[in-house]
């Protein structure tokens, strides 16, 4: 949706809609000075959002709703609130603002959940607070969020590199169809990047992470529309770190395979793991074993990719 500058001079609420992710493939290479690593990752932004909905208000407040609503953070730590508050910076912005999260993607589950409240924060009081920031702008202050906050806000499918925030689109054809096993235990990136390090014993033979178009079976499959291809080309660095620190994530791996899951992968810094079916249908079939193996808490399907952050109302 596209709002003409007369609606959004009038304009007191709007609401935008941001995907979750999965990392279709992610190359680690050895930490630099600053604790971040150097990725090669291709994104896939997939059918599960967060809705941020941006209100004027005297004063700045977040409300969260929706599964795993009492994990979020309220105050100033949270994401979208901090996305808010970067952005009436760069703006020379002095408004309050209500932002009310309402949750689909998973809390700390690798799936980027806070990173597209953040992505939607940004979006929803930029058109608002008719800031006039470009484009690039918002993708420059999305990269200061967190590395995976520029992706959310393009959506679809993406080359990430530098810390996963320098994105070149990834042309390919086809539907994607998933289905996740969710924990109600989290993983903080941060921790199962520093796990990876440990196992790899000290950062000196750590290569650096290959050229995206060294990655040729899953560029072709995405080029392609190949589902039995791009199962067989995922992969993920950090699974064995996040498997060391949850061991129990070996079940729902299995359960997936077991149940003829074209490919399964830990989505991202887990402890998500996305397993890619065969048919929409399919995708009910492995949501179905996941849960009556009792590998997931919960269990969502999707389908990518999708586009990125969207207004979806204003008022
Ligand atoms: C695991 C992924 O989701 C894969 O897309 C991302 O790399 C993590 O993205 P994110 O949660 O947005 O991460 P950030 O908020 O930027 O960083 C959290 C922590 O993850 C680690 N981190 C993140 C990105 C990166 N390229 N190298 C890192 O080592 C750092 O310890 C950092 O302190
Ligand atoms: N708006 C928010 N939504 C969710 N978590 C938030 C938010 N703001 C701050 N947080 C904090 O950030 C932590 C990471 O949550 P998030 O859902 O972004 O993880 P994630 O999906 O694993 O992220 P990524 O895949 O980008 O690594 C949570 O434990 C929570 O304390």
């Amino acid at each position: 949706m596209t709002l003409s500058p007369v609606d959004v001079a009038t304009t007191r609420e709007v609401r935008v809609r941001a995907p979750g992710k999965v990392n279709l493939s992610l190359h680690v290479g050895p930490v630099d000075a600053d604790g971040y690593h150097p990725l090669t990752t291709v994104f896939q932004a997939v059918s599960v959002f967060e809705e941020v909905t941006a209100r004027t208000s005297d004063e700045r407040l977040v409300t969260v709703s929706g599964p795993q609503h009492e994990l979020v953070p309220t105050d100033s730590s949270n994401l979208a609130m901090r996305a808010a508050e970067l952005l009436a910076d760069a703006a020379g912005i002095d408004e309050g603002v209500h932002l009310h999260i309402d949750k689909g993607v998973p809390v700390a589950g690798g799936m980027a959940g806070g990173s597209a409240d953040a992505a939607a924060a940004l979006l929803a009081c930029d058109a608002l607070w008719q800031t006039g920031l470009s484009r690039a702008d918002l993708l420059e202050l999305a990269a200061r969020l967190g590395s995976d906050v520029p992706f959310v806000l393009q959506g679809h499918t993406a080359v990430g590199q530098g810390r996963g925030d320098l994105l070149t689109p990834v042309l390919g054809r086809g539907e994607f169809h998933w289905a996740f096993a969710v924990q109600d235990r989290g993983l903080s990136a941060g921790v199962v990047y520093g796990a990876l390090d440990a196992l790899r014993g000290g950062t000196s033979d750590v290569a650096l992470p290959p050229h995206v178009d060294d990655d040729v079976p899953l560029l072709q499959a995405l080029r392609a529309g190949d589902a039995r291809a791009l199962g067989a080309a995922l992969h993920n660095d950090l699974q064995p770190a996040a498997l060391e620190l949850d061991p129990r994530l070996a079940e729902p791996l299995a359960v997936a395979q077991d149940a003829g899951a074209l490919g399964v992968v830990v989505s991202g810094s887990g402890p998500t793991v996305a397993a890619l079916a065969r048919s929409r249908q399919h995708a009910l079939v492995l949501a179905a074993a996941f849960t009556a193996s009792g590998a997931a808490d919960r269990v969502l399907t999707a389908s990518g990719p999708v586009p990125g952050a969207r207004v979806v109302a204003a008022d």
